[in-house]
């Protein structure tokens, strides 16, 4: 069993503790400065504060608030050696938060799928410990990958669940367009989505493979796919991408001369 506390818990931060919640090994304490983001969650976790002195006890604590806030709630958490900080903050490199505490440091880029048990997620650090990848584990898959990787993985994985939200409300609306009820439409837009997903996961096949199974010869997925192959879609994904890793990158400027 691992003992977490999550400090801030809005968007990402209830994402992790629900996720959790869903299994009872873990015993999650969430700490907040607004009471209202705290009764949210209230029902998911085993006890809320508005102290974060009074959640830094945990054998891991997760710091889930903006990246600007980061440095200043570690410095004052005080953690010991013995202890894991986990940081979700875009842009906020590992060097950064070895500065302000003397705990163990693991710079993590999660995703909000953390909620249903799905969350992509990207970790960086000297040394992942056994509790912080069961806890990874709990809510969905992670890849260990380099600190120079950061920037771009915060846009695939983090970022990610955006742009993929765009995408499936895109496909929704060509359906409403074209007759389609819109609670039929999202529900078949998104079903496929994470059908799709799930196929790509667990098969042996690449994506050209997978693609060439679903267009039947003469079919009609294949006058799809050439409107598609015809289209800058692959680029359009391609640049908002670029564009949420520059950022991730511009946010990190920030601690160079640090
Ligand atoms: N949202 C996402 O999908 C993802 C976010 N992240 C990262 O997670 C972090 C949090 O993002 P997100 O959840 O979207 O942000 P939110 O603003 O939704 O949540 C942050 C929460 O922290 C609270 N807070 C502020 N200061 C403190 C403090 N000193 N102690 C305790 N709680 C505090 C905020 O309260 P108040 O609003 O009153 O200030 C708020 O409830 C960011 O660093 C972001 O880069 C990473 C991946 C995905
Ligand atoms: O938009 C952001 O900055 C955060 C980090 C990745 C997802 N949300």
């Amino acid at each position: 069993m691992v003992r977490a506390s999550v400090i801030g818990c809005g968007n990402m931060g209830s994402a992790l503790i629900r996720g959790l919640s869903r299994i009872d090994e873990h015993t999650v304490i969430a700490c907040d400065v607004d009471p209202a983001a705290l009764e949210a969650v209230s029902d998911d976790c085993a006890e809320t504060t508005t102290d974060p002195a009074a959640a830094s006890d945990t054998d891991v604590v997760v710091v889930a608030v903006k990246p600007g806030l980061v440095l200043d709630v570690v410095t004052d958490l005080d953690l010991s050696p013995e202890q894991t900080l986990i940081s979700f903050a875009a842009g906020v490199p590992t060097t950064a938060l070895e500065e302000y505490t003397d705990a163990a440091v693991v710079r993590i880029m999660p995703n909000l799928a953390a909620e249903t048990g799905n969350m992509a997620a990207a970790a960086t650090g000297s040394e992942i410990p056994d509790d912080v990848k069961a806890l990874l584990d709990a809510v969905g898959e992670f890849v260990e990958v380099e600190e120079s990787q950061m920037d771009i993985a915060t846009a695939v994985n983090g970022s990610g669940p955006a742009f993929v939200f765009y995408l499936i409300g895109a496909m929704r609306d060509a359906g409403v367009d074209a007759g389609l009820e819109p609670e039929d439409a999202e529900v078949l837009a998104a079903q496929t989505f994470k059908g799709a997903a799930e196929t790509v996961l667990r098969s042996d096949r690449d994506i050209a493979e997978l693609i060439d199974a679903v267009c039947s010869p003469k079919g009609t997925t294949i006058e799809g796919m050439e409107a598609l192959w015809e289209s800058t879609a692959d680029e359009a994904v391609g640049e908002a991408v670029s564009a949420a890793e520059e950022r991730s990158a511009e946010l990190a400027e920030a601690f160079d001369d640090e």
